[in-house]
């Protein structure tokens, strides 16, 4: 048994000759919001359907709270609120008749918090799902997925859809089921939605957890935008020796340059010029995203 919220060990998933996942190592601590990021296709979804027990793995195997997901997934599904990334249900049902449906699978009568939910998300609860928006969609998926306040919470993709008021109300339930105790585990596209929930990311990309890294420490060795302006011309060669330093430009007075890692070896440098000005500006998250993804030259360590 083990006293992590989720364990993953060499996870493997293949679907016939396609690479679904492929020897992921994970672990989520109880307590902790752990982000999963990784373009299309990457093996987000599937990590998460493995850890619901709904897929079975090639190889390998996955825990939640020391529960096997594959062999006890009746006793994985009582401690977890799923949000799967193509939440269907009965689309004859209402929200109202969906969520009833999961209480009592899960064996869980009352639905105070559930109404809670449902008002504070604005969730259109009393018409069949086939006659609700992508949005409103989403909602009953999160009513269904947290009403019960779960140990743990598997979101995948939870705010597609949402616009930007109830992506912020889902935001602050997130962070109070934190507060709660629960742990988080929730996939996304989206860096700065993560960066909001989470203090933990698995990078993963085809079909590999390429890093698992600290939020603060990913966007702190960030790329960020430099330029030098100097009273006379600057040789561009040894910023461009710089450890980290891409793209490095130097016209006459003037130089700039993109700077993966830290910044002491660039300012000591720079020191050695009489500076007219100096601007050093972070990558935006989405640049410290796409770093991950190989489209530029920093690798992850
Ligand atoms: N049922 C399936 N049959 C065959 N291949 C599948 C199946 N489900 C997923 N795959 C493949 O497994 C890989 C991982 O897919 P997965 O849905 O887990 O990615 P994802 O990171 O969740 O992507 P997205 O962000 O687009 O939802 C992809 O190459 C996908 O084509």
């Amino acid at each position: 048994m083990s006293e992590d919220a989720i364990v993953c060990e060499r996870l493997t998933k293949r679907y016939g000759k396609h690479r679904g996942i492929e020897d992921i190592d994970l672990r989520v601590h109880p307590g902790e919001a752990f982000g999963f990021l990784g373009p299309n296709g990457a093996g987000k979804s599937t990590t998460i359907r493995a850890l619901m027990g709904f897929l079975r793995p090639t190889s390998g195997r996955a825990e939640v709270f020391g529960f096997d997901c594959w062999r006890q997934s009746v006793e994985v599904a009582k401690h977890v609120g799923n949000l799967p990334g193509d939440f269907t249900y009965d689309e004859q049902l209402t929200g109202w008749e969906v969520v009833r449906h999961v209480a009592r699978l899960r064996r869980h009568d009352d639905l105070a918090f559930a109404r809670e939910l449902a008002e504070r998300l604005e969730a259109d609860m009393d018409r069949p799902l086939r006659h609700l928006s992508r949005g409103n969609h989403q909602k009953v998926g999160l009513v269904q997925a947290m009403f019960h306040q779960p140990r743990l919470l598997l979101l995948d993709e939870p705010t597609g859809g949402l616009d930007p008021l109830m992506r912020e109300t889902f935001l602050d339930l997130v962070a109070e089921a934190r507060a709660d105790g629960a742990t988080v585990f929730l996939s996304s596209h989206n860096l700065e939605e993560v960066h909001r929930v989470c203090e933990r990311v698995g990078i993963i990309r085809d079909a590999r957890l390429i890093a698992t890294e600290d939020i603060g420490d990913l966007i702190r060795r960030a790329l960020r935008h430099v330029r030098i302006t100097a009273a006379a011309p600057i040789d561009p060669a040894p910023f461009a020796a710089l450890e980290g330093a891409q793209d490095v430009h130097g016209d006459g007075t003037t130089l700039t340059l993109r700077l993966a890692g830290e910044v002491d070896a660039l300012v000591k440098l720079a020191a050695q010029h009489e500076i007219v000005d100096l601007e050093i500006g972070r990558a935006s998250l989405e640049e410290v995203f796409l770093s991950f993804y190989g489209r530029t030259e920093n690798h992850v360590a």
